[in-house]
């Protein structure tokens, strides 16, 4: 990643370049503009194959335009994304799924008049479904370990309705794990839940990691994080202000400057 100019001097991403092969994911000198607003300047960033990052940044500095320029939804300005080392940049979200790059909504949006178990179903890979057609009740089955991973094995035939709001994430992450996902971007994962609760889904989400996948989990503070991240990377204004491993990352000026009169970090 970072390498040494010709004067011996450290080169940071952005100045340097990120490349194709720093990491799982690489976003390098990503930009977004909407009219004259710069909401994502130049930002670069390499994700590490089952890394945990937190993409962390106060209110409006670009946490979900870089999530949605990553995952296709918006089509970048200016910049690269690579994903296991091709070229995405500006691809359609379902081409991202495709992929191997799922995302969960902070809106979630089940099919209210399906169960949870077939909610999920749906949401198989269709590579899962082609290898799986005609093998009577296998995708059931899939479907009914993938929510046994996430904790909702003794809701398989509830309605998404009948789930508290800790099992609607729940859900959410298990239609993303359907996909057959190399990397997840999570949003806000704990927002409304109480401790007992953050809990349980960090040790979902961290075995996801020890089963191979890589993870960017994006919030507003790091709050319920610090059990779960490797390292916080985090924004302001659409660029970096400071990135390190989260214990440290709250004492960093810069990140105490920028959540100064806000949220606590
Ligand atoms: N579709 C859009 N059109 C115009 N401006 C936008 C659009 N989406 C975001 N912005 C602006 O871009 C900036 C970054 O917004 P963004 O939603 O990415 O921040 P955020 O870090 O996700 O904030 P929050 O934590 O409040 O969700 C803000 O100034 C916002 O008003």
């Amino acid at each position: 990643m970072s390498t040494d100019n010709e004067s011996g001097e450290r080169l940071t991403p952005g100045q340097q370049g990120f490349g194709p092969s720093d990491g799982v994911l690489v976003a390098n000198d990503l930009r977004k503009e909407f009219g004259g607003l710069t909401a994502m300047d130049d930002l670069s960033f390499a994700v590490q194959e089952q890394e945990i990052l937190g993409f962390i940044g106060p209110n409006g500095a670009g946490k979900s335009t870089t999530f949605n320029c990553v995952t296709g939804f918006y089509g970048p300005t200016g910049g690269n994304v690579w994903f296991k080392g091709e070229d995405v940049t500006g691809l359609e979200s379902h081409e991202m799924v495709q992929k191997g790059m799922a995302r969960t909504f902070q809106d979630f949006a089940p099919l209210s008049d399906r169960t949870v178990v077939r909610n999920v179903a749906l949401s198989l890979a269709p590579d899962e479904l082609l290898t799986l057609a005609g093998v009577s009740g296998e995708t059931e089955r899939l479907a009914e370990e993938i929510c046994r991973r996430v904790g909702l094995g003794d809701q398989l035939e509830e309605t998404p309705g009948e789930l508290p709001h800790a099992g609607m994430l729940k859900l959410e992450i298990a239609k993303a794990i359907a996909t057959n996902p190399d990397l997840m971007l999570v949003d806000e994962p704990f927002a409304g839940l109480s401790s007992g609760e953050v809990q349980e889904l960090t040790e979902v989400l961290l075995s996801l990691r020890d089963n191979g996948m890589t993870l960017i989990v994006v919030d507003h503070n790091m709050r319920g994080l610090l059990n779960l991240i490797d390292r916080a990377f985090v924004i302001q204004f659409g660029a970096k202000i400071a990135e390190g491993p989260p214990d440290e990352i709250t004492d960093d000026p810069k990140v105490q400057e920028a959540y100064l009169g806000g949220d606590e970090i």
